[in-house]
């Protein structure tokens, strides 16, 4: 036979209880099934709140009214009017009771504990005895039980121990005088020997489940409750948490110690010691396997089973001499504490025994500390303690499964997630039986830190990156439109979603922490965005605090620039398509990097140089590999490109360069490719790449346009310069046409010198067979010093270089 508890919810409504009667029925087929439940939901907490409000002195009729009320709804809709009558009888004799109860807590102005359990236990006997008459409409043998009759324990109100062996025997002499019914039993309430009502405290309805499981024999212990099971986090926190299939008993224990709620872990405890196995079921969802608690469980390729973790705790840091080498000063403090019922979550102690930190819940760090001056009071004042310290607005968080015990790297995997997302980890603490690792970070980090650790240890699962997109240009747009068109896949392939957690351009700026929908990014940028405020920007990026987050950065502008060392520092990743920030002061290039490296995040600029082509990974990959570079060769503006291999026969400069912007190889300014400062920048950035700590003036740039078109103070006036000069180009076209050449604008670096030159090269140039706008480099190294190695292809254009971003974004993290 089986044991069926159901909670609170699962009692909750009419609804409800025709789910759980549908689930008993089908249960019943097999055997008669022991059914535990619990109060309607809200109930304990009304008649909690009735009892003090009575000893108050104030009024508690409404709650009653309520508490009636809830009943009464579920007795019409439920049983035929005919067989209405004996149930209201009953439970109006129970409102009675309860209110006499009520009136004599008023009247004294009193509330002892046996009282309240009195009180309390109305919940429990209302629900059950309606239950079960509704019940018997469908199964005659459907019988109340008041479990408190049957269920022996200490006078220890409120939070009462239970006399295991005479619990025992008096379940199953009332199971073999009743064999063949369906008993419905009241959870939570017991009675001591005097026949006094008792509650078994907190998940007191589970331990029911659980001392007439054992009681019994059982061979499950099946827990209704609203969630599918137990999780690998909690599903408010992590949207990827999912349903664990089996747990062994101490990872139960582990993980719902720390916060997930689904069951209270020494209730579990009757069923242990018989190694009875539990199953967390949910009523709603019947068909769900739910979560097998059990003492075989079989071997999991999970390397953890979840993450717990309670949002608010503080800390206590005890400090001094008085502690080195003083046998017993651990046992007097935690002795002290447990005496006055204060939960110890997590301890810490230095090997130099010099101090001790402590976890306890806020509500308890005064009381605590109270409590420890005066027990320390002759330390204290010979100073060899020092006045204890409380640390507030703090969380844990644990890992915890059995394999860990197996696995070596698992503290490695969790720290490095937590400190890739830049959070401080204050204490750590791991329980010698390596099932559960222990951190306590700021609470404020608690969210951020679930996911980022969820992410790490489920790995067959999604990573998330959270990226910040400023730019909605050229390149921004197309970025959206390749990650839109590549969401699928990249989640059926490569594990990975990418969420667009905020957009911004100059005009406008949107958030959204659970990611922006692609399809209609940009009529919802214009219609729900808000005044864009680059500062405002980064600031909300940083305070949505997300895990594995990027920083994308699609514009031309220099202010962003100004944020990037901050971003770093926030630990979050940068991406950028926008050369001003590395191509301004080397100071400053220099300090991103060390920046990046430092707070653990990646500083991806793959599109910096040649758009998408790999161009700056390779150079990377060249250095970090110890290779040396001793020249570079290259073509890399990409609008120059396109001009020099279009600026042919009858086709005109002024044209040709328009195309180009058309084409969307230009910069936002024209004149910046044309002048020669945007091949420049990337000349520069391959420097500094490749060691050389060069500043911009150190690049001597070769003009390929006339004075009037450099001086040009607008764009307009640029185009107007370009017309009016169309006689200086052509002339430059003929000279290369006649000597059999083409023009190339042509970057070196060599020997720590960097040239941007004008060439007119033959057909024996390795650069004279370009298209389109075609970017080329050659590099000699110390390895590739016979032929050098080349890259080549096209260097500008809005897919290119979305797909370079594109790139860098998925790489972040990628790498550790
Ligand atoms: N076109 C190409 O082939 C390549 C372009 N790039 C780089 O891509 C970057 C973007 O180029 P495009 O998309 O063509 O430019 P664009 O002018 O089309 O777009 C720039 C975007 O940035 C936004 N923006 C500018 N300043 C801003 C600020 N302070 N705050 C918020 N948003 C701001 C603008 O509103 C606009 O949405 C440039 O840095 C360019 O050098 C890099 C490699 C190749
Ligand atoms: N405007 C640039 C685009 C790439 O950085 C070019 O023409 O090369
Ligand atoms: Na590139």
């Amino acid at each position: 036979m089986k044991v069926l508890k159901f909670g609170g919810t699962s009692v909750g409504s009419a609804e409800n209880i025709k789910t759980l009667l549908s689930i008993v029925a089908k249960e019943k087929l097999q055997s008669n099934p022991v059914v535990v439940l619990s109060a309607m939901s809200g109930v304990t907490n009304l008649l909690t709140d009735m009892a003090e409000s009575a000893e108050r002195g104030e009024d508690y009729d409404t709650s009653l009214k309520e508490i009636e009320a809830k009943h009464f709804a579920v007795i019409r809709s439920l049983l035929p009017a005919a067989a209405q009558n004996p149930v209201f009888t009953r439970l109006k004799i129970f409102f009675n009771e309860l209110e006499d109860l009520l009136q004599a807590v008023t009247n004294l102005r009193e509330l002892s504990l046996q009282t309240k359990d009195q009180i309390l236990s109305y919940g429990e006997r209302c629900s059950s005895f309606m239950i079960a008459h509704i019940a018997s409409q469908q199964f005659e043998e459907a019988l109340y039980v008041n479990g408190s009759e049957l269920i022996k324990t200490d006078s220890n109100f409120g939070q009462a121990r239970v006399d295991t062996e005479l619990t025992e025997i008096l379940i199953n002499d009332f199971y073999q005088a009743n064999k063949g019914k369906v008993l419905f039993v009241t959870g939570f309430i017991a009675s001591n020997a005097a026949g006094r009502v008792t509650t078994l405290g907190r998940g007191g309805s589970d331990y029911t489940a659980a001392v007439w499981g054992s009681a019994l024999n059982a061979e499950e212990i099946e827990i209704w409750t609203d969630v599918n099971g137990m999780m690998t986090a909690d599903p408010r926190i992590v949207k990827k948490a999912f349903s664990l299939p089996e747990l062994s008993y101490t990872e139960a224990m582990e993980l719902s110690y720390f916060g997930a709620k689904v069951i209270y872990p020494p209730t579990m405890i009757p069923a242990f010691m018989k190694k009875i196995p539990i199953v967390i079921k949910n009523t709603f969802e019947p068909d769900f396997a739910g979560t097998y608690i059990k003492s075989d469980v079989k071997a999991s390729r999970l390397p953890i089973k979840g993450i717990s973790s309670i949002d608010h705790i503080s800390i206590i840091n005890l400090t001094g001499s008085g502690m080195v080498g003083k046998a017993g000063f651990s046992g007097r403090l935690f002795s002290l504490l447990s005496r006055e019922q204060i939960n110890v979550v997590l301890i810490t102690q230095s090997s130099s025994e010099h101090s001790i930190t402590f976890a306890v819940k806020p509500t308890d760090a005064g009381q605590a500390i109270a409590l420890i001056k005066k027990e320390f009071e002759l330390e204290l004042d010979a100073n060899k303690l020092a006045l204890p310290e409380v640390e507030n607005n703090l969380a844990v968080l644990a890992i915890v499964g059995e394999n860990m015990k197996r696995t070596p790297g698992m503290s490695g995997r969790l720290f490095n997630a937590l400190g890739r997302n830049g959070i401080n980890v204050r204490a750590i603490a791991q329980g010698s039986s390596e099932y559960n690792i222990s951190v306590i970070i700021s609470a404020a980090d608690l969210s951020k830190a679930v996911n980022a650790v969820h992410d790490a240890f489920f790995t067959d699962l999604k990573r998330t990156l959270n990226i910040f997109c400023l730019g909605t240009g050229n390149i921004g747009k197309t970025l959206f439109k390749q990650l839109r068109e590549q969401m699928p896949f990249l989640s059926a392939n490569n594990d990975l979603q990418v969420k667009v957690a905020g957009i911004s351009n100059t005009r406008k700026m949107i958030f959204s922490a659970e990611g922006l929908s692609l399809e209609d990014w940009e009529s919802n940028l214009n219609t729900n965005g808000e005044q864009a405020d680059l500062a405002g920007f980064v600031e909300r990026m940083k305070a949505l605090n997300l895990p594995n987050c990027v920083f994308v950065d699609n514009t031309a502008a220099e202010t962003p620039i100004e944020f990037y060392q901050g971003i770093f520092e926030s630990s979050i990743s940068v991406v950028t398509c926008n050369k001003k920030g590395n191509s301004a002061d080397f100071a400053q290039y220099k300090s991103f990097k060390d920046t990046a490296r430092k707070f653990g995040v990646d500083f991806y600029y793959e599109t910096n140089v040649g758009a998408g082509l790999p161009i700056i990974r390779t150079l990377r990959e060249l250095m970090m590999s110890g290779d040396k570079v001793a020249c570079i060769e290259a073509i890399l503006s990409g609008t120059i490109s396109y001009i020099f291999n279009n600026f042919k026969g009858d086709a005109g400069f002024y044209e040709t360069v328009k195309e180009a912007q058309e084409l969307g190889y230009t910069e936002p300014d024209p004149r910046d490719d044309l002048n020669g400062k945007d091949f420049m920048r990337k000349m520069l950035i391959l420097a500094r790449d490749a060691g050389y700590p060069l500043e911009a003036i150190d690049v001597k740039i070769d003009n390929i346009l006339p004075e009037a078109c450099l001086n040009a103070t607008s764009v307009e006036d640029f185009y107007s310069e370009l017309q009016k000069n169309a006689a200086y180009f052509e002339d430059l076209k003929t000279r290369a046409a006649n000597d059999k050449k083409v023009l190339r604008y042509i970057g070196k670096l060599e020997n720590g010198n960097v040239e941007i030159s004008l060439q007119m090269v033959d057909d024996s140039h390795p650069f004279y067979m370009l298209s389109g706008s075609d970017n080329i480099i050659s590099f000699t190294t110390d390895r590739y010093h016979a032929r050098p190695l080349v890259v080549k292809g096209p260097g500008a254009g809005a897919e290119v270089t979305a797909a370079g971003v594109f790139a860098d974004i998925i790489n972040v993290g990628s790498l550790s």
